[in-house]
C-alpha cells in the first residue's frame, strides 16, 4: 500500500485578468496550465524555471493566498482548496524576508503565535527552539536594520517554522544574498530540512540552486509542467529540448531521424589522427575556441555541418600536460552511445 502523498495538485488552473494596454493572447495569461502533481511528507522539492513560467503563483496557491480557477489543492488527503492560508498547515518565507522593522528578532519569531492562541512559557519554549534551528541563539533583542542579509533570512524561517507546518514553501528565499552566502545558505537549509523532517517546496530560477538542495525538481515552462524527477535524472536524461537548454546542456545532434543531445562534460577531444576505440562514436569537428576556467576548460567546436557544440574538459593530473587538441585546428569529438540522450517530439 502506498501513502498518501503529503501534497497533492489535482488539475490546477490560474489565468489572470488581462493587464489593461496589454495586448497579450489569452494562452500569455495563464499563469499555471492544468498542473499535476504529488509531493511525497519530508521531500524537498523544487520549482525550477525562468521568469514568468508560473512557479511563484503556484506556491502561492498551497499557500492559499490565490485560489486556482479549477483543480483541487490536498495537504494528507484533506481538501484545502478553499481553506484560508492561516488556516492550512503550510507557511510562506518570502523572498524579502518581510519582518516587522520595528520588532525584535523575538517579537517577529513569535508573530504568528499570536495568532494561533500559543501564549506565556509555550510561546518562549517556541520561539527558542526556532531560534535554536537557524542558530540566532543571542540576536532576540537586535531589530531587523541590525542584522545582516543572511541573518534577517534566518529570522524569516525561524518565524515560519515556530509555528511547525507540515509544508514549508519558500519563495527564491535566497536570491537576495550574495554568492558565497548562498552557497552556504544552501547547504545550511538542506540539513535544516533534512533534520526536521519537514516536507519543503521550494521556488527557484537557478538548476543549479536546484540540484543541489533538492531530492525531487518540477521544471517548468509557461505555466505547465515540463518535466518533474529526481534532479540527477533531469540534469542527466532531459526530456525536451526546454529542459535541456535550462540545464545547461545545449549541444544537439541530428542522426537519421533521431535527434539527441550529449551533455558537454560527457564529450571528449582527441587529435584528429587519433584512432578511437570502437565503443565510442566520433565525429571530425573543427576547434574554435578554448577558455580556460582554472577549475576546467569549455571547448567549443564546430562540426562540418556547421553546428556549433561545447565540450567541458575538468581540470586534472591529465590535463595539466598541455591539451592534445588547439585553436582553429581538426579534431574528433568523442563520445559513448550510452550518453546519447533522446529528446521527445516538441509539443505544439
Ligand atoms: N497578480 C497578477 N496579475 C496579473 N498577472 C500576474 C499576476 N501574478 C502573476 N502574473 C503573471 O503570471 C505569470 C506567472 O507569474 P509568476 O510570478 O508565477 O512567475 P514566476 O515563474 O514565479 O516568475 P519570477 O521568477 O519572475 O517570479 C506571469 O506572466 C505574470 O506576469
Amino acid at each position: 500500500m502506498t501513502s498518501t502523498p503529503r501534497v497533492q495538485i489535482l488539475n490546477v488552473r490560474k489565468q489572470f485578468a488581462a493587464t489593461a494596454g496589454r495586448t497579450s493572447s489569452e494562452r500569455d495569461n495563464v499563469a499555471v496550465n492544468d498542473v499535476s502533481l504529488d509531493i511525497a511528507a519530508g521531500e524537498f522539492f523544487s520549482l525550477l524555471g525562468p521568469s514568468g513560467c508560473g512557479k511563484t503563483t503556484l506556491l502561492r496557491i498551497l499557500a492559499g493566498f490565490e485560489t486556482p480557477d479549477a483543480g483541487k489543492i490536498m495537504i494528507d488527503g484533506v481538501d484545502m482548496t478553499n481553506v484560508p492560508p492561516n488556516r492550512r498547515p503550510t507557511n510562506l518565507v518570502f523572498q524579502h524576508y518581510a519582518l516587522f522593522p520595528h520588532l525584535s528578532v523575538e517579537k517577529n519569531v513569535a508573530f504568528g503565535l499570536g495568532y494561533q492562541k500559543i501564549r506565556g512559557d509555550e510561546a518562549r519554549q517556541r520561539v527558542a527552539a526556532a531560534l535554536e534551528q537557524v542558530q540566532l541563539i543571542g540576536f532576540e533583542n537586535r531589530k531587523p536594520h541590525q542584522l545582516s542579509g543572511g541573518q534577517k533570512q534566518r529570522v524569516a524561517l525561524a518565524r515560519a517554522l515556530v509555528l511547525r507546518p507540515k509544508v514549508l514553501l519558500l519563495d527564491e528565499p535566497l536570491s537576495a544574498l550574495d554568492q558565497k552566502l548562498r552557497r552556504e545558505m544552501q547547504v545550511e537549509l538542506k540539513h535544516l530540512q533534512r533534520s526536521l523532517g519537514i516536507t519543503f517546496v521550494f521556488v527557484t530560477h537557478d538548476q543549479e540552486e536546484a540540484l543541489v538542495m533538492s531530492d525531487r525538481i518540477a521544471v517548468m515552462n509557461a505555466g505547465r509542467l515540463e518535466q518533474v524527477g529526481p534532479s540527477a535524472e533531469v540534469f542527466e536524461r532531459p526530456r525536451t529540448e526546454f529542459v535541456a537548454r535550462f540545464m545547461g546542456a545545449a549541444n544537439f545532434f541530428n542522426g537519421g531521424a533521431r535527434r539527441f543531445i550529449v551533455r558537454p562534460e560527457k564529450l571528449s577531444l582527441r587529435p584528429a589522427d587519433a584512432s578511437v576505440n570502437g565503443q565510442l562514436v566520433s565525429r571530425p569537428v573543427t576547434v574554435v575556441e578554448r577558455l580556460y576556467q582554472g577549475l576546467s576548460t569549455t571547448w567549443t567546436v564546430r562540426e562540418a555541418g556547421g553546428g556549433v557544440l561545447s565540450v567541458y574538459e575538468q581540470n586534472s593530473a591529465a590535463t595539466q600536460q598541455g591539451s592534445l587538441v588547439s585553436e582553429g585546428q581538426p579534431a574528433l569529438l568523442c563520445w559513448d552511445r550510452c550518453h546519447e540522450v533522446e529528446m521527445e517530439a516538441k509539443g505544439e
